[in-house]
C-alpha cells in the first residue's frame, strides 16, 4: 500500500495529552537490524510496537526525553554523551529514514545520556511528515521559525572550558533542536552588561549564556538598566553552566550542559525571583543568587586567584577561610516573612512558604511561566502592579543618578532603569536608632562570621547554603551565624545546609522580606568582637581586632556579581555601611525537567533500586562478583534513583549461581537452566534468554564480552554453554566467537527483547525483514529490581 502512514488527527483532540498526531508502518533499527513495527506519535509520547508472531517489544519514548528529530543524519553528531549511540554505526543514507533524540539524567555526579532512536518508514514524504510533527511535538511552545537566541559565551569561566563546550556540547544540541542563534564572546568583565544593555534585541526571543553565574548576572542588571527595558519584560534569560560555582543552574537542577543546552531547546521556563541591594552609597544592584557576607564571601573574592582550581578553589580557600574563621562587628535588621515570629523555625520540608500580603505572587496573572524570564511589567497604578505590589518609584532620585561616584567597575550611569518595590526600606533612616524600626522588625547583633540572603537552595554547584530557599517564594532565606566557633560551623559548610543544622549550633535560619545590614567595619578572628555599640563610642581596637583597610568592606559581595561589591569604600570604619536586601518574585528563569526515567515505559523491563557495579572500576573482576551476586540476590544499600546496571558474567559457574538465585526469586518463575536473564511476565514464552554483556559499569560504552543463549533453541544440557573469558557461544556444537563487543548501557533503553536474532531461522520467525548481520556484536544492557534481572538489547 503506497503512502501506507496514518495520519489521524494531527492536532486536533486538544485536552489530554493522549491523543494520537501520526501513525504508520515502522522498522526501528537496532544493532540487531531492523526490527518491524507500529510507530504512533501522541502528543506526551513516541510509542513502537513490534509486530511480530515471535515477539513483541515495545518502545515508548516520551516526550520529555525528547529534543529533536531529523532527518537520517546517523553518525552526523557525536559528542561525548552521545558514545552509547555512535556505538551503532549504522549505514544510513536514505531519507526515508528519520532519528529522534533523547537525553535521560542518570544518578548524580554521572553526565546525562543522549540516545538516537532511528526508524524508517516507507517514503520520503512520510518521513518528512514524522519529522515535522515530532519537531511540533518536542517543543510546543516554540515554532521553528521564531526561536533566536543572543548567545553570550564568558571564554575565561570556570576552567576556561566555555568555548570547548559550546563547539562540542551546546552547538549539536541546538543543530538538532532547530534553535537559530548569534554568538558574542565577551572580551571583558563588563561586556556583557553593555550588550544587554545598548544592543538592539529585537531579533532575539532570549539571551542565553555559556557562563557561570556572574555573566548571566551581567546580563540582568543591563536588561534592567535599558531605558526600553519593559519592552523585553518576557525575554527569555537562560545559562549553560561552564562557570566555577553555577549555583543557579544546580539550583535549577540543570547542572550539565547538555540538559541546560535541551532545556534552552524546548523552552521551558520557571519563575525565578530578583534581590534588589541597594548600597550605601545608593547604587542599586539587582542578584538572582545570594547576597553573602563574612565567611563566603571571602572564600568567594579572596580565591579569584585560584580560578586555575576551577570548582576546587572554592574548597581549598574554604579549608583555610574556616581554620582562620574571622568574625565582623555589625547588626543584622530583618522583615520576617511569616506573621508568627514561631513559624520561621517550623518545620518547612518541601513547604513552599507561604507568600505574605502584598506579595502574593499566587494572584499573578502575568503569564512568566511560559517564558524563561519575565520581567513583570509594572505601572504607577497601585492598583495594576502585579501581585499587589506597591507601586514603583520611577521618580527615585536612585534612577537617574548615583549620588556620589563609587570607584567601581561600572560607570555611574549604570544605575538601573527601575527600582523594585523599594517601599520596605525605603523609609528606614540610616543608621538605626532604638525604636526607629517599623514594626515587625527584628535586629540581631554581631559578631558575625558569616551572613548569607539567598534566593536559591545552591550556591554552588558544592554547597547546599539553604535547603528550605525556593527561586519563586517572594522571600529570601537568612542565614546567619554569629559568635560560633570553627568546629559549629564546620558542619554546615562541609557537608552543607540539611535542614538539621538549621536554628541549632550557632546556624540560624529566617525567611525575610527585606534586610538591613549594617557592619562596624570591624574584623577580628576573636569571637569576643566589638559590639554595634562600641562601634557608636568606638574605643580602641585590641591587638585581635583591627579595622580593615580600604576597601572596608571587600568581604562583602551580591554572588553572581562577578566580582565583589566594594560597599563603603573610603568610608571610615567608624561609620556603619548600610545594606538593603529584599526579594521581589518578578521575573522566571528557564528549567526543565529532564529524563524521568518513568518517562521511557519498558514492559517487563525492571528498574533496580541500587547499582552495586557502579563505584566499580572495570577490570576489578572480585569486586564485580560480589557485587552482581549482592544485585541479583537483592541485597541492595541505600536506594537510589533508577538505573540499569551491566554485568559480567565469565563462567558456566557464575551463571549457574546466578541462575540459581534467580530461580529462588517468586518473580523468576520462568527461569530455566543455564538463563541468566529470567522474566515472568513475558507473555509469549520468550522469557528463558541469557546474556552475557559488559564488565563495564553503566557510565560509558565500553569494550567488553558477551555472549548470548537462548534456552528456546539451546540451554545448559543441549550444548548452551558460556566459555571464557571472550564471548564465544557455543549452540549445539555451532561456536560464534563474538570477539569484543560494545557495550552500552542505555537507561532509556525500551525492550526487553529476548533475542531472536542470532541466526537466521531465528529471524525468520520475525517477519519478512531483512536479515540483519548476525555477527554484529550484540549490544545490550542488563537491569535488575530486587532480585530480578532483565536485559533488553539496543
Ligand atoms: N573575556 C573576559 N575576560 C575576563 N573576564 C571576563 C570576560 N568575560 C566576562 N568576564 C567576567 O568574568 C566574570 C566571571 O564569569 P562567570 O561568572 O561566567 O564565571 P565564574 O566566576 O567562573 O563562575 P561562577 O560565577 O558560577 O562562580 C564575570 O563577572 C564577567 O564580568
Amino acid at each position: 500500500m503506497p503512502g501506507a502512514t496514518d495520519i489521524i488527527n494531527v492536532m486536533a483532540g486538544g485536552g489530554t495529552g493522549n491523543f494520537l498526531m501520526i501513525k504508520s508502518k515502522a522498522l526501528l533499527y537496532s544493532s540487531q537490524g531492523l526490527l518491524s513495527g507500529m510507530l504512533a506519535l501522541y502528543r506526551d509520547r513516541l510509542v513502537w510496537n513490534e509486530v511480530s508472531t515471535r515477539s513483541s517489544n515495545m518502545l515508548t519514548i516520551s516526550m520529555d526525553v525528547m529534543f529533536g528529530a531529523t532527518l537520517s543524519p546517523e553518525g552526523k553528531y557525536k559528542f561525548k554523551s552521545f558514545e552509547a549511540a555512535s556505538a551503532v554505526n549504522l549505514k544510513i543514507e536514505s531519507s526515508t529514514h528519520f532519528t529522534v533524540y533523547t537525553i535521560m539524567a542518570r544518578e548524580s555526579g554521572k553526565r546525562p545520556l543522549c540516545d538516537t532512536w532511528t526508524f524508517q518508514v516507507e517514503t520520503e514524504d512520510d518521513s518528512a511528515t514524522w519529522v515535522s510533527l515530532l519537531r511540533l511535538a518536542i517543543r510546543p511552545k516554540i515554532t521553528d521559525d521564531k526561536a533566536n537566541a543572543l548567545v553570550l559565551i564568558n571564554p575565561i569561566s570556570g576552567k576556561r572550558k566555555s568555548l570547548k563546550i559550546f563547539e562540542t556540547v551546546v552547538k549539536p544540541i541546538f543543530e538538532i533542536g532547530c534553535m537559530s542563534y548569534t554568538l558574542q564572546i565577551t572580551n571583558t568583565p563588563g561586556h556583557a552588561a553593555e550588550l544587554a544593555e545598548n544592543e538592539d534585541l529585537s531579533a532575539y526571543t532570549s539571551i542565553i549564556t555559556v557562563s557561570g553565574d556572574g555573566l548571566l548576572h551581567e546580563v540582568l542588571n543591563g536588561l534592567l538598566r535599558r531605558k526600553d527595558w519593559a519592552k523585553y519584560k518576557t525575554l527569555p534569560l537562560g545559562i549553560i553552566p561552564t562557570g566555577t560555582g553555577n549555583g543557579l543552574a544546580k539550583s535549577a537542577d540543570c547542572l550539565w550542559p547538555e540538559q541546560a543546552s535541551v532545556a534552552v531547546v524546548k523552552g521551558e521556563s520557571r519563575l525565578l525571583d530578583i534581590m534588589s541591594a541597594t548600597l550605601a552609597s545608593g547604587r542599586v544592584e539587582y542578584c538572582f543568587l545570594s547576597m553573602t557576607w563574612g565567611l563566603i564571601a571571602d572564600i568567594d573574592i579572596e580565591s579569584e586567584r585560584m580560578r586555575w582550581a576551577g570548582s576546587a578553589r572554592l574548597d581549598l580557600y574554604g579549608t583555610i577561610r574556616l581554620m582562620n574563621l574571622r568574625y565582623y562587628g555589625g547588626r543584622l535588621h530583618y522583615l520576617p516573612a511569616m506573621e508568627s515570629e514561631d513559624s520561621e523555625n517550623s518545620n518547612e520540608d518541601n513547604i513552599e512558604p507561604r507568600r505574605m500580603a502584598p506579595y502574593d505572587v499566587s494572584t499573578q496573572t502575568n503569564s512568566a511561566t511560559s517564558s524563561i524570564v519575565n520581567i513583570i511589567e509594572r505601572t504607577n497604578q497601585g492598583a495594576d502592579v502585579p501581585w499587589g505590589l506597591p507601586p514603583p518609584n520611577f521618580s527615585s532620585p536612585l534612577i537617574r543618578h548615583s549620588p556620589k561616584p563609587l570607584p567601581s567597575m561600572l560607570p555611574v550611569h549604570v544605575q538601573p532603569a527601575v527600582t523594585l518595590h523599594p517601599t520596605l526600606t525605603a523609609g528606614i533612616n540610616l543608621p538605626i536608632t532604638k525604636g526607629s524600626l517599623p514594626p515587625r522588625w527584628k535586629t540581631v547583633e554581631g559578631p558575625f562570621a558569616q551572613v548569607i540572603g539567598t534566593n536559591l537552595p545552591w550556591l554552588s554547584a558544592g554547597f547546599l547554603a539553604c535547603q528550605r530557599a525556593r527561586m519563586s517564594d517572594g522571600v529570601i532565606d537568612l542565614v546567619y551565624s554569629r559568635g560560633v566557633t570553627k568546629w559549629q560551623i564546620l558542619p554546615y559548610i562541609s557537608a552543607s545546609a540539611k535542614d538539621n543544622y538549621m536554628n541549632k549550633d550557632g546556624v540560624e535560619h529566617v525567611k525575610v522580606r527585606a534586610f538591613i545590614l549594617e557592619p562596624t567595619g570591624l574584623r577580628t578572628t576573636s569571637r569576643s568582637v566589638h559590639s554595634f555599640e562600641s562601634v557608636q563610642s568606638p574605643t580602641k581596637p585590641t591587638s585581635r581586632s583591627r579595622p580593615l583597610s580600604v576597601p572596608v568592606f571587600s568581604s562583602l559581595r551580591t554572588r553572581s556579581l562577578g566580582r565583589p561589591v566594594n560597599v563603603g569604600e573610603n568610608v571610615s570604619p567608624k561609620a556603619p555601611v548600610p545594606v538593603r536586601v529584599r526579594s521581589q518574585a518578578y521575573s522566571s528563569y528557564h528549567q526543565q525537567t529532564v529524563g524521568r526515567s518513568s518517562s521511557l515505559l519498558v514492559r517487563g523491563l525492571a528498574c533496580p533500586q541500587t547499582d552495586p557495579l557502579a563505584s566499580i572500576k572495570p577490570g576489578d573482576a572480585a569486586k564485580e562478583n560480589n557485587a552482581q551476586r549482592a544485585a541479583v540476590s537483592g541485597n541492595a544499600a541505600a536506594p537510589r534513583p533508577p538505573v540499569q546496571a551491566v554485568f559480567s558474567v565469565r563462567s558456566e559457574t557464575e551463571v549457574a549461581s546466578l541462575s540459581m538465585e534467580q530461580q529462588s526469586s517468586a518473580s523468576a518463575a520462568s527461569s530455566t537452566r543455564g538463563s541468566v536473564v529470567t522474566h515472568s511476565p513475558i507473555p509469549n514464552g520468550l522469557a528463558k534468554n541469557a546474556i552475557v554483556t559488559s564488565a563495564s559499569p553503566v557510565t560509558t560504552t565500553a569494550e567488553a564480552n558477551g555472549t548470548f543463549v537462548d534456552p528456546g533453541e539451546a540451554d545448559a544440557d543441549d550444548g548452551c554453554r558460556l566459555v571464557g573469558q571472550h564471548g564465544i557461544i557455543d549452540l549445539d556444537g555451532e561456536v560464534v566467537e563474538l570477539g569484543p563487543i560494545k557495550v552500552e548501557c542505555l537507561p532509556n533503553l525500551v525492550s526487553v527483547i529476548c533475542p531472536p536474532w542470532l541466526n537466521e531461522s531465528h529471524l525468520a520467525r520475525v517477519g519478512s525483514m531483512p536479515a540483519p548481520n548476525v555477527v554484529e556484536p550484540i549490544k545490550g544492557s542488563l537491569s535488575r529490581e530486587g532480585s530480578m534481572l532483565s536485559f533488553a538489547n539496543s
